[in-house]
């Protein structure tokens, strides 16, 4: 049954959507507004194979949302007449409060709000995103889908910091991200592996701007490289990824910084641009391919961290059936795949030089890239954290219709 929903992900300066059918995965049309609040922005609209694309100034997020309203009024569809089931929110910071997608309401954007200071570059923006769609789409029902919401399961032991009371009070723990894409490519390397699902163990290394390892045992999140805020655990784009807590200070009294411009400079002046100087994958492997030594270091670095994950996490699974790997670099970085994997064949992970380059994945379904008999599989599964949020919407509001009286 097609059941059209529009999946909002705000982020603090752009604002992606889609209109994704849940049933399927098929995508109606997408776009992405970019550089919201700065001078000139951009808003970028993909409808039966084209893009349109026009260069105009975004003041904020309720501006974003009537630009994208503007685009679908131009080039289509036309939203009010392909029965849209419901508008989904990724929301990245759910804290201990929500295991499941909730239906939006004054309270839950006032909870998203209070969660800001443990996701301050995403919650404010998801919240004004939440607000801005709620007026522009008065009349369809509307549902958050956290990030944090899958790693809810994770055991004490692994969500604990070793900190004192009062801050573990505070609520500083670890939380963990990109529980929507992790939970849609585990299902469906799971199906790949024709496996049962409380018999297999996954490691998933969600490689993209953001970056993330997690362990999986039997459908469950059981550890994850994300901490309190998506800053923690391998090395990203922009972000530092792990490091010694002690440098914070340490920088703070040699070069003068207050904590603000610490955490901001940790966030968008470190990882592969901190290191090589760009935050695209594509132009740090280009480098480091023309020889530039700040690349190749920047690869050793982004290579070794995932090494460490896989080990730590292999220990902690005492077994393991497949490495999945999603996300842009990921899903498209052949270098980086065989190089991060590189050196791993006595634990049984290997990936095939020739599979590596042949095999390709689809929609929703795995690409094996290790060799035949390996004992661990490896899988390239592209994510859409788009339609898990279409999906998990609408078995939302199937639930609630079913248990309403009267209800089918
Ligand atoms: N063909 C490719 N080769 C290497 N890296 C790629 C390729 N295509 C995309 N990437 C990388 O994927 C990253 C973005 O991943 P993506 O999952 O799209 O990010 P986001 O976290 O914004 O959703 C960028 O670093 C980009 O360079
Ligand atoms: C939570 C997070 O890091 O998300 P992204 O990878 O989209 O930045
Ligand atoms: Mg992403």
């Amino acid at each position: 049954m097609s059941a059209p929903v529009l999946v909002l992900n705000t982020g603090s300066s752009s604002l992606k959507y889609r209109v994704v059918d849940a049933a399927d995965g098929t995508v109606l049309a997408s776009g992405l507004v970019e550089r919201i609040g700065e001078a000139t922005g951009r808003v970028e609209h993909r409808v039966d194979g084209s893009t349109h694309a026009v260069d105009v100034p975004v003041a904020d997020h309720e501006a974003a949302i009537a630009a994208a309203l503007d685009a679908f009024a131009t080039h289509g569809p036309d939203l009010a007449g392909v029965g849209l089931r419901a508008v989904g929110h990724r929301v990245v910071h759910g804290g201990t409060r929500f295991a499941e997608p909730v239906l939006v309401d004054d309270d839950l954007v006032a909870a998203v709000h209070e969660l800001a200071p443990l996701a301050p570059l995403h919650n404010p923006a998801n919240a004004v995103g939440l607000e801005a769609a709620r007026r522009a789409f008065a009349d369809l029902p509307h549902v958050a889908v956290f990030d944090t919401a899958f790693h809810q399961t994770l055991p004490p032991a692994a969500h604990t910091y070793a900190v004192p009371a009062a801050w573990r009070e505070a609520g500083v723990r670890r939380y963990g991200f990109h529980g929507t894409s992790v939970a849609f490519v585990s299902r469906a390397a799971t199906a790949a592996l024709g496996r049962a699902v409380d018999d297999t163990r996954l490691i998933v290394l969600h490689l993209g701007n953001g970056a993330s390892a997690t362990a999986v045992d039997g459908g469950r999140s059981v550890a994850t490289s994300m901490g309190l805020t998506p800053l923690e655990g391998l090395v990203m784009g922009s972000r530092s990824g792990d490091l010694d807590p002690a440098v914070l200070g340490h920088v703070r009294r040699e070069l003068s910084l207050d904590a603000d411009e610490v955490e901001r400079q940790l966030n968008a002046a470190s990882g592969l641009r901190g290191l090589a100087g760009d935050n695209d994958m594509r132009g740090v492997v280009a480098a480091a391919e023309a020889g530039d030594a700040d690349a190749e270091l920047a690869l050793d670095v982004y290579c070794h961290r995932i090494r460490s994950y896989v080990g730590a996490y292999l220990a902690q699974l005492g077994g393991l059936d497949a490495v999945v790997l999603t996300g842009g670099v990921g899903e498209n970085s052949l270098a980086v795949r065989a190089r991060a994997l590189d050196g791993l064949a006595h634990l049984g992970i290997e990936v095939d030089a020739h599979r590596n380059v042949t095999e390709r994945p689809g929609p929703g379904w795995a690409a094996r890239i290790s060799p035949d008999g390996a004992p661990v599989a490896v899988l390239v599964v592209p994510t859409d954290e788009e339609w898990e949020i279409a999906s998990q919407a609408v078995a939302l509001l199937d639930a609630a219709a079913g248990a309403r009286p009267g209800g089918s």
